[in-house]
């Protein structure tokens, strides 16, 4: 069974000049210990979509099952709930929109535990940090006085303390330095290795790439793709995708140059941002 189950998701904003289709339909499952990754250029849903999982925004048609459970008509109760069973959890790109910038790092990574009313409280917090690799003497700091990897390091770690089944994962390496992205990168492909599903979304087809079992395309809030890695990024058929692979600068092809890049954003109508 399914961990994850989307089907034809549609959410609507209202705006002041009219509403605002920013999920069109969007049907997406994924399997217990699965990675997927979602990636789509700014404006795309990808954030919308992680909201809706979360139970932030209310879409206005579809259907979104969490562990066998219809969550898209979930009462604000039952949403708490379902987070007091630490089912999901999240990490942002903004590590400080994640960690309460008045608690000590010990205490947020001993909140959600207290919340689902674990033991050995300590010891979990200890050995929680020492998987991110992060030195126990940071414990007794508060967010403010980390620096932005390690501040995304405590975030990974509270997300994973109460050992839930689902990550999900909303641009975590978009505001870190390629240091700190490759070691949060690197740790994102352990927490797969041990069997935790992700859902890794980001702007940057190359962050997800190394990390992903199957990648999905937001497109104008529509997902145009959704295969295994390997063959959304060796054979690309919507030509969003097919723009995406030949503006990585990790996985361009040596056929893909300036000038089909320069034709697929003509096609797709998009600025015509430096290749
Ligand atoms: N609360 C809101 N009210 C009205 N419109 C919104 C709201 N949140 C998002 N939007 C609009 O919905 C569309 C999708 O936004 P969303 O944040 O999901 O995109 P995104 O792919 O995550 O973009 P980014 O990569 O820039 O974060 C955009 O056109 C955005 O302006």
């Amino acid at each position: 069974m399914s961990l994850l189950e989307i089907s034809d998701l549609d959410v609507h904003y209202r705006r002041r000049t009219g509403r605002l289709h920013a999920l069109r339909s969007a049907s997406l499952s994924l399997s217990p210990g699965e990675t997927v990754g979602i990636i789509g250029e700014t404006g795309s849903g990808k954030s919308t979509l992680a909201r809706a999982i979360l139970g932030l925004v209310r879409p206005s048609a579809g259907k979104i099952v969490i562990d066998g459970a219809d969550v898209a008509a979930f009462t604000p109760r039952q949403w708490r709930e379902l987070r007091r069973r630490g089912t999901v959890q999240y990490v942002f790109q903004d590590p400080l929109r994640s960690l309460d910038p008045d608690l000590t790092i010990f205490d947020s990574l001993a909140e959600p535990l207290r919340i689902h009313g674990s033991a050995d409280i300590p010891d979990k917090v200890h050995k929680i940090l020492a998987r991110v690799r992060l030195e126990q003497v940071l414990l007794d700091r508060l967010p403010g006085e980390l620096s932005g990897g390690q501040r995304q390091r405590v975030a990974v770690a509270r997300a994973l303390i109460t050992e839930p089944r689902l990550v999900l994962l909303d641009e975590p390496v978009s505001a870190l330095d390629s240091a700190n992205r490759v070691q949060i990168l690197e740790l994102l492909k352990q927490l797969r290795d041990a069997g935790t599903a992700l859902l890794f979304i980001s702007h940057d087809l190359g962050s997800v790439a190394g990390v992903a079992d199957r990648i999905a395309v937001l497109y104008r809030g529509e997902i145009v793709e959704d295969r295994a890695a390997a063959s959304v990024i060796n054979e690309p058929a919507h030509p969003y995708t097919k723009l995406l692979v030949s503006s990585a600068p990790t996985l361009r092809s040596a056929a893909a140059g300036r000038a089909a890049r320069s034709e697929l954003r003509n096609l797709l109508d998009l600025e015509g941002a430096s290749a």
